[in-house]
C-alpha cells in the first residue's frame, strides 16, 4: 500500500460558497460568504493609509534579515498600546509577541496554556463561535467546551444562559471572549454586560482568554471597541489577548498580529516573555516582517495613524449604513418580521436567523450565496446590491 493509502478524504472547507458562488453564471449574483471587507463596488479595499506607510518601508530599502522571535523590533509594543490604552498602567508588565495574525495568535495561546496553565486545560468557548475556533484550540491539546451565548428566538444574547454557564463551570476555567464584533452572530455584550460577566468571572476565579479580531472595525472606534478588554484589565483579570490586523488594518494576507498575556509584575512578564520566544522557535521560529512593518509605520505615525483612524471608521460606517438600508428596504417591501437584529448587531456579519432550508433556496433561487448557519458578511452588501438581496430575503422569509 502506498504510505498515504490510509489519508481519509477531509469536508470541504468554508470556502465551497465561493466555489459555488463562481460556479453560478447569473450577473446578479451576491456573495456574502465571505470574511472580508469589500467596498461600495464590490471589491477588496486596500487602505491609503497602508499604501502610503508600505511605500514609506520600501523607501527606506530595509534589508530581508529574520525578525527577532517575538517580531519586527517595535511593532509588539506599538500593538500592546493600540489594545490596552497608550496611558495603562499595565503595559509595563504585559508580555507581548507578533503573531501570524490572529489565527497564530490564538494557536500560540492555546499552546501556552496547554504547557503552563494551572488548572484544567480546557476552554470554554461560545455557542457559535468562529468556525475555527475549536480547531485551534483542540489541535493545541486543548478540551473545547461551550457556553451559552446566542438566542435564537430573540437574535440576541442570551446573557443568563451565558452567565449560568460561567457561574456552573469548576473555579479556575478558561472562558474565550470575543472583545467585540462577535462572529458570527453580531451580537456583542453591552457594557453593563460586560461589567457583569467581568465580576462573575472574577467571583469564579476563571481566565479569560479574549479574541480582539475586529478592534476599530465594529465600532468606527478603537477605544470603544476595546472596552471589554481595558475594563477586565481594570478590574485586575490577568486576560490573554489575540489581535489580529487582518480586518482593521486589511492586511488579509500579509498576516499580522500579536498575542500577549497580562502579567503580575516585571519579573512574571520577564520569565512568561522567554516561555513564548521557547514556543515560537520550533513553530515558525520568527514571523513574517513585511506586513508587521507597515502596521509599525501606522502606528508610530502621528499623520498615518489618524488617517488610518478615518479609515477604519469609514469601513466601519459603510458597514453599519448597508444595515440600515437592508432593513430599510425589507421593511419597503412590506416584510412584517422584526428585523431590529440587523442593524442592533455589530462588526462584519449580521445572523439574520434565516434557518439552513432558507439559506439553500437563497442561493439555489436567487442567487446569494452565504453560510448555510444564516451568517451574511455585510461587507458584500453594496448599494447596488442591497434591493435584490432584500426581495431574495422577502421572497424567501417573507
Ligand atoms: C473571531 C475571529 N478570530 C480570528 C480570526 C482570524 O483572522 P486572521 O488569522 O486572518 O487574523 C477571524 C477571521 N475570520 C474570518 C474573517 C476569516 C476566516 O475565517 O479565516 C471569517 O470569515 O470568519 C475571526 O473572525
Amino acid at each position: 500500500a502506498s504510505t498515504w493509502s490510509a489519508v481519509p478524504q477531509g469536508p470541504p472547507a468554508i470556502l465551497g460558497i465561493t466555489e459555488a458562488f463562481k460556479a453560478d453564471k447569473s450577473n446578479k449574483k451576491i456573495n456574502l460568504g465571505v470574511g472580508a471587507y469589500r467596498d461600495d463596488q464590490g471589491k477588496p479595499y486596500v487602505l491609503p493609509s497602508v499604501r502610503e506607510a508600505e511605500q514609506k518601508v520600501i523607501s527606506e530599502k530595509l534589508n530581508k534579515e529574520y525578525a527577532g522571535i517575538t517580531g519586527v523590533a517595535e511593532f509588539p509594543a506599538l500593538a500592546a498600546k493600540l489594545a490596552y490604552g497608550a496611558d495603562s498602567p499595565v503595559l509595563d508588565r504585559v508580555a507581548i509577541t507578533q503573531s501570524i495574525s490572529g489565527t497564530g495568535a490564538l494557536r500560540l495561546g492555546a499552546a501556552f496554556l496547554q504547557r503552563f496553565f494551572p488548572g484544567d486545560k480546557k476552554i470554554y468557548i461560545p455557542t457559535p463561535s468562529w468556525a475555527n475556533h475549536k480547531a485551534v484550540f483542540s489541535d493545541a491539546g486543548l478540551q473545547v467546551q461551550q457556553y451559552r451565548y446566542y438566542n435564537k428566538d430573540t437574535i440576541g444574547l442570551d446573557f443568563e444562559g451565558m452567565i449560568a454557564d460561567i457561574k456552573a463551570a469548576p473555579k479556575g476555567s478558561i472562558f474565550l471572549l470575543h472583545a467585540c464584533a462577535h462572529n458570527p452572530t453580531g451580537v456583542d455584550p453591552t457594557a453593563e454586560q460586560w461589567k457583569q460577566i467581568s465580576k462573575v468571572v472574577k467571583e469564579h476565579g476563571h481566565f479569560a482568554f479574549f479574541d480582539m479580531a475586529y478592534q476599530g472595525f465594529a465600532s468606527g472606534n478603537t477605544d470603544t471597541d476595546a472596552f471589554a478588554v481595558r475594563h477586565f484589565v481594570e478590574e485586575g483579570h490577568h486576560i490573554a489577548l489575540c489581535q489580529s490586523f487582518a480586518k482593521n488594518m486589511g492586511l488579509y494576507g500579509e498576516r499580522v498580529g500579536a498575542f500577549s498575556l497580562v502579567c503580575a509584575d516585571a519579573a512574571e512578564k520577564k520569565r512568561v516573555d522567554s516561555q513564548l520566544k521557547i514556543l515560537i522557535r520550533p513553530l515558525y521560529s520568527n514571523p513574517p516582517i513585511h506586513g508587521a512593518r507597515i502596521a509599525t509605520e501606522i502606528l508610530s505615525s502621528p499623520k498615518l495613524y489618524k488617517q488610518w483612524l478615518d479609515e477604519v471608521k469609514g469601513m466601519a460606517d459603510r458597514i453599519i449604513t448597508m444595515r440600515a438600508l437592508l432593513k430599510e428596504n425589507l421593511e419597503k417591501l412590506g416584510s412584517k418580521h422584526d428585523w431590529s437584529h440587523i442593524t442592533s448587531q455589530i462588526g462584519m456579519f449580521a445572523y439574520t436567523g434565516l434557518t439552513a432550508e432558507e439559506m439553500e433556496k437563497l442561493a439555489k433561487e436567487f442567487s446569494v450565496y452565504a453560510t448555510k448557519d444564516g451568517r451574511i458578511s455585510v461587507a458584500g452588501i453594496t448599494t447596488d446590491n442591497v434591493g435584490r438581496l432584500a426581495e431574495a430575503i422577502y421572497n424567501v422569509k417573507g
